[in-house]
């Protein structure tokens, strides 16, 4: 049997950092990918990158405008663009991690107990592998809700397969309204398709600030996206050609025919074939791998990083996973899940919308006495400049120390400015601080000067 100081399982992020950090410091190490085509993880190969591979080119074929089938010969390229992307970076994932001298093994890991993992390769045969240490970063697995006929549908997809649908859908039908299913209605609805978005809950993004929730909601609408919310699609069959949804809303029943339809409910962790339970390891109660504040799971030599543990879904936090694991492996210890920071993030829609932080309405349940500031992004001379005028800015502030306790971005390039606000709440750096800060310009950061300067 095989022997390694550690064995990793699952080439995402965490996975990836962890075993080249590992195995340069001379470490034997093992990283077991179940597929050669998932290379470097999900992010690379079939979710951040190409999706905002996609989202980039939408914006950009909006603006050319043209027939339905001048949109769609330019998005059948794109798709075409986007497989040689995600091709390049999976070569390049594969040769930094062997060159670091990770052990790349390809086959499905399975736990035989809390050391022993058999790998399964693509031609049947087996091997038994040996781990001092083991680290799960199987990442997650998108929920598909039970609706009579959609599994069997041949259109429906989920965001990997429709990112891999070469013809561009004239009507599109997506079920859920979280960050995949906004983010994809926003880029096809610029690519030149039809979207209508079914959301079970009344409220949209519930867990935004309100205010910004009802700006994005207005805009959404306004670009021509038909938004259902406290719907249902109950059932889905096909018919010449095209799949038909049945809908219920409040308003009553219709059914919807589409060209195709992208399941956007929920990711859940990856264990379908890991066999935890073998090794000892807990899970949650929603499924996740169970971990302490180090990423240790109930086994003392296992780990868990990234989506299989539970925690926020996006690769910056997979990553910073690797950064606790290799703390306490390589380090003094003391970086934890509870000192990581503020954690940000962006939805890539047009605009994009980026958050960190308390909503108004979190803020004043905490107890604090809170200062708000907006700002319309029609006052803003970049977004002139940019023609990107849509949109609004909110910051949240603590009225006793000006401290900022949140900020809501919906502008062009959030993206880019809510990173400076997590480094000013991290760093404990006063509102004043960024309103008379020096910012070059014509710049999307300066609105800064004039969002503070508003504060009430
Ligand atoms: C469409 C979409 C868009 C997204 N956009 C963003 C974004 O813009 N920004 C952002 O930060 N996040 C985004 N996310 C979320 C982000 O992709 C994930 O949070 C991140 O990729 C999770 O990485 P991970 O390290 O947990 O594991 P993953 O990258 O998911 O890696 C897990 C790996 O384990 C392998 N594996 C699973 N089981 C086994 C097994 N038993 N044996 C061997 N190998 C196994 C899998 O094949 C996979 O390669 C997006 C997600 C989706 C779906
Ligand atoms: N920009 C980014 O960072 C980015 C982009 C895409 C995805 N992601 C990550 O991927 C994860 C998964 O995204 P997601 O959008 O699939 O999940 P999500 O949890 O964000 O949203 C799922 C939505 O579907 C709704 N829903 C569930 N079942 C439904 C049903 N039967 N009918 C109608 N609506 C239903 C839920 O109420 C929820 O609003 C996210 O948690 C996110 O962290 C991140």
């Amino acid at each position: 049997m095989k022997e390694y100081g550690n064995i990793i399982i699952g080439f995402g992020k965490g996975g990836k950092t962890l075993a080249g950090a590992l195995a340069s410091k001379g470490e034997k190490t093992a990283l077991i990918e179940r597929s050669d085509k998932m290379y470097g993880g999900t992010c690379i190969n079939v979710a951040c990158i190409p999706s905002k591979f996609l989202e980039n080119n939408a914006r950009m074929s909006a603006a050319e405008g043209g027939s339905f089938q001048d949109k769609a010969d330019r998005y059948r390229k794109v798709i075409e663009e986007k497989r040689q992307l995600t091709a390049e970076l999976r070569q390049k994932n594969y040769n930094k991690a062997v060159g670091a001298g990770v052990e790349v093994l390809t086959g499905t890991a399975a736990f035989l107990d809390d050391h022993r993992i058999l790998v399964t390769y693509p031609e049947g045969n087996t091997e038994e592998l040996y781990g001092k240490r083991i680290f799960i970063n199987t990442g997650g697995t998108p929920f598909v809700p039970p609706i009579t006929g959609l599994k069997e549908s041949r259109y429906a997809y989920t965001s990997e397969g429709m990112m891999e649908l070469e013809e561009l859908p004239e009507k599109l039908l997506i079920i859920g309204g979280g960050y995949i299913g906004l983010e994809f209605a926003s880029y096809y609805t610029n690519f030149g398709s039809q979207v209508t978005i079914v959301q079970d809950g009344e409220a949209f993004i519930p867990r935004e600030d309100e205010e910004v929730s009802a700006a994005v909601l207005e805009h959404m609408t306004a670009a021509g996206m038909r938004i259902l919310r406290k719907a249902a699609v109950t059932a889905v069959r096909d018919e010449n050609g095209k799949a038909i949804a049945s809908i219920k809303t409040e308003g009553g029943e219709e059914e919807l025919s589409v060209d195709a339809i992208l399941v956007a409910t929920g990711r859940r962790p990856n264990l379908a074939e890991l066999h935890p339970e073998r090794a000892g390891i807990e899970l949650t109660q929603r499924g996740a791998v169970k971990t302490d504040e180090g990423l240790r799971t109930s086994v003392p030599h296992i780990w868990a990083m990234g989506d299989v543990a539970g925690g926020l879904q996006f690769t910056y936090i997979s990553l910073d996973d690797s950064r606790i694991v290799k703390s306490q492996i390589l380090g003094d210890g003391s970086r934890t899940t509870a000192n990581r920071g503020a954690v940000p993030y962006s939805v890539f829609l047009d605009p994009p919308l980026s958050r960190v932080g308390m909503t108004e309405a979190e803020a004043r349940k905490a107890g604090y006495e809170v200062k708000t500031a907006r700002l319309q992004m029609a006052a803003v001379p970049k977004a002139r400049v940019l023609k990107a005028t849509a949109g609004m800015m909110k910051a949240v502030i603590d009225g006793k120390t000006g401290l900022i306790l949140g900020a809501h971005l919906y502008c062009a390039e959030s993206y880019e400015i809510i990173n400076l606000f997590k480094l000013a709440m991290d760093a404990g750096i006063p509102y004043t601080v960024l309103r008379d800060n020096i910012y070059t310009h014509p710049t999307m950061s300066e609105a800064l000067n004039d969002l503070f300067a508003a504060v009430n």
